[in-house]
């Protein structure tokens, strides 16, 4: 920006602001309405907007009419509105500094804004304004318009969640994806360029292939799933990092076990963009949106009401009694108001999703004072990056308008190593919180570890409860709130409300109650179709879940009727019949599966697809081939042998047998009633069907 300001006569920085932010604001207006509004001479209006054009931030275009005083409309282009923004954050922070400077000279104290590099301490302070990225509507539409032209990515979900949060001031001070400067201070040592902190990369990932297409100075779309923009950036830098040293250097360890290490690995693109961000609109929410709130939405709300000190808590899991408890005290003792944070956007893989864990919230809402907590969503795209993480929520916190944040025990943990050990130790997050929280903005409250003290019949603190060896105290850790939860089990009321656990209920009934799928693999004529077909009508006796077969023979005709038998069309079939069954089986039917699946890995991808909706049992219908060739039911047999019939499982073609199937049933010599209850008793051992 200092080049370009220096090699053309642009007016200085103020006016130039000033000169942007009234074309975004009336760019139809006549030059003499705009130099009034600017109090500036025509001539001098001339010559700034002569320079704007040349610099690229202003386009002019000729419009028709008689008027010629009226002939040319001045509009920002996507640079102009990049411009202006950085520009309104210095110009804020330089009217800042002004008048700290002289609250300062009144009163012989400073006011605590002070700007840019310790904006963090300014953010305390919930009554002002903080800087978003995005342009006018009216600017906005014209940007898609423009927009059209660029390049253009399509955004994972992951950097949507980011994109929002930085278009909203959720990620202030960042003004865009990291540049490569900022990335390497950011994985060092938790800096900026600037000298700022912040403890995450923030980077726009991208293939090999897209970043080939895009050069360093170049404009590109930023575009969600359906395409729709939602913002512009200017690329100032592409690099390839070096994923191994930042998941050693921010995640603690590079172990794939962890789930931002995981993603850093199989599924962020090879290469980074960095670069501005002029946002034109938020991403679409359908769900919740009364709930949503933008960083400025939230202070309002505060300023609204009065609110000036505020703790957050943040979660990505259904808040139970102990979690009301904490929070509770937490506020107490800040002697804040509350503000329930819950975390929508991505948390850990296997959590409960986020519409279940909302109308859980929404039921223990009322059982706070409703003048003393509120709250509301955060679409965060968490790394569960432990301390480094509960430093970043900090800052969120601090520019959604809170004063204090309430850090637990083992905060933003991921879980265990490949080596089965904890990646970070319980109080890693609060040390580090510590040692930081000046500069965060925003004070932490520490998580008092409630426990629930069955004499008292009340939840206490773990270190402050004295008579430790005199009382019994009670827990249940989330393994076994699941175990629960899957088998039907009691689930105490001093450990969830009632309305909580129905919540949880609903959504994760009994394994008895929760789709499944049966998966029959062996030779043509082994004896899958008939023991399906008698398994089927076993379980619709059952009743209770609707029953979905999908023969090899049936799908082939209809969902697979373009296919042959090559290696790849076979993956291909098995890959659509383990889609439909998981869909079955994730909205609770019973999905029977019965195709060769000849191929270890392929089975092993179906079954996890489905395993992460319910169970899945492979069935392993042992026939021998001989003694398929000799049942031959279908004449397939005799054309493989006179090689009428190619690539035939068994005989010519291979067929892996399964190593790690729940069930092998044998056909010969075992009538077929009896193969199919086999099953029926393996699925009531499973909890899968109520004895
Ligand atoms: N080359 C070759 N190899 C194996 N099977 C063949 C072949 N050509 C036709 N058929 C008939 O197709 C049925 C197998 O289809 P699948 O969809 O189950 O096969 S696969 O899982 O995709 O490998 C299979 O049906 P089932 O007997 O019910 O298994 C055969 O009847
Ligand atoms: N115990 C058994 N279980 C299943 N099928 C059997 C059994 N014993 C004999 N069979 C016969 O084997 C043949 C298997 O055919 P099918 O079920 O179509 O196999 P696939 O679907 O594996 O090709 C049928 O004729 C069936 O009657």
């Amino acid at each position: 920006m200092s080049s370009l300001l220096s090699k053309s006569a642009l007016p200085e920085e103020d006016q130039l602001f000033r000169l942007l932010r009234q074309l975004d604001l009336a760019p139809e207006a006549s030059q003499r309405a705009t130099a009034e509004a600017l109090g500036i001479s025509l001539g001098r209006l001339n010559s700034y907007l002569r320079a704007a054009t040349e610099a690229g931030f202003v386009t002019k275009t000729t419009r028709p009419g008689p008027d010629r005083r009226q002939r040319f409309t001045y509009a920002l282009t996507m640079r102009g509105a990049g411009e202006k923004l950085r520009l309104a954050d210095r110009f804020l922070a330089r009217k800042f500094a002004e008048y700290d400077a002289l609250h300062a000279e009144l009163t012989g104290t400073a006011s605590g804004l002070v700007p840019i590099k310790y904006r963090s301490n300014l953010m305390e302070n919930n009554l002002a304004p903080i800087p978003e990225l995005y342009v006018s509507y009216e600017s906005a539409q014209k940007l898609k318009i423009e927009a059209g032209e660029l390049t253009s990515h399509d955004l994972t979900p992951r950097q949507i969640c980011d994109l929002e949060l930085l278009m909203n001031g959720g990620f202030n001070p960042l003004k865009g994806f990291l540049s490569e400067e900022d990335y390497n201070g950011v994985v060092e040592n938790m800096r900026l360029a600037s000298g700022a902190l912040w403890p995450m990369p923030i980077t726009l990932d991208v293939t090999e292939k897209f970043a080939d297409t895009v050069e360093v100075g170049q404009d590109i779309a930023l575009r969600d799933q359906e395409g729709v923009i939602l913002a512009t950036m200017t690329v100032t830098d592409k690099w390839e990092p070096n994923k191994a040293r930042e998941a050693e250097k921010v995640f603690g360890a590079d172990d794939s076990a962890h789930p931002a290490v995981n993603y850093l690995h199989n599924h962020a693109g090879k290469i980074y963009l960095g670069g501005p961000v002029t946002g034109i609109q938020q991403p679409v929410h359908y769900d919740f949106r009364a709930r949503r709130d933008t960083p400025n939405e939230l202070r309002a709300y505060f300023r609204k009401l009065g609110w000036r000190k505020v703790v957050a808590f943040q979660t990505r899991n259904p808040l139970h009694r102990a979690h009301q408890e904490l929070t509770f005290r937490a506020a107490k003792e800040a002697q804040a108001n509350l503000l329930i944070h819950p975390v929508v956007g991505l948390t850990k893989p296997g959590d409960v999703d986020h519409f279940t864990r909302v109308r859980c919230y929404e039921a223990v809402l009322d059982k706070y004072p409703a003048s003393t907590t509120t709250m509301s969503l955060l679409n965060l795209a968490m790394r569960m990056a432990g301390p480094r993480e509960a430093v970043w929520h900090g800052l969120i916190r601090a520019n959604h308008g809170c004063t204090h944040f309430i850090v637990g025990r083992d905060h933003a943990g991921p879980g265990k190593n490949s080596a089965g050990e904890d990646f970070y130790g319980p109080y890693d997050a609060q040390e580090l919180y510590r040692e930081n929280q000046s500069e965060i903005g925003c004070e932490m409250v520490d998580f008092k570890h409630m426990v629930w003290v069955q004499e008292r019949a009340q939840y206490e603190a773990i270190d402050e409860i004295e008579d430790k060896d005199k009382i019994t105290i009670l827990n249940i850790s989330g393994t076994e709130l699941r175990r629960r939860l899957a088998e039907g089990l009691e689930i105490p009321e001093w450990f969830s409300f009632p309305e909580v656990v129905k919540e949880l209920r609903r959504t994760k009934p009994p394994r008895s109650k929760q789709g499944f799928t049966v998966f029959f693999t062996g030779f043509s004529g082994s004896g899958k179709s008939t023991i399906a077909n008698a398994l089927m009508v076993k379980l619709m006796e059952m009743g209770g879940r609707p029953v979905t077969l999908l023969d090899g023979d049936i799908v082939r005709k209809n969902l697979s009727s373009e296919l042959g038998f090559s290696k790849e069309h076979r993956d291909l079939n098995i890959r659509r019949i383990g889609y439909v069954a998981s869909e079955i089986t994730k909205n609770g039917g019973i999905a029977i599966c019965a195709p060769i699946a000849p191929y270890a890995t392929t089975r092993r991808a179906v079954r996890e697809d489905i395993e992460a909706f319910g169970a899945f049992i492979e069935v392993h219908v042992a026939t021998s081939i001989e003694e398929c060739e000799r049942r031959d039911r279908k004449g397939l047999y005799k054309l493989a042998r006179e090689g009428k019939i190619k690539e035939f499982t068994g005989i010519s073609d291979p067929y892996d047998v399964p190593e790690n199937a729940e069930l092998v049933v044998e056909t010969e010599n075992v009538d077929v009633d009896n193969c199919a209850h086999q099953v029926i008793l393996k699925l009531e051992s499973m909890g899968l069907i109520a004895g």
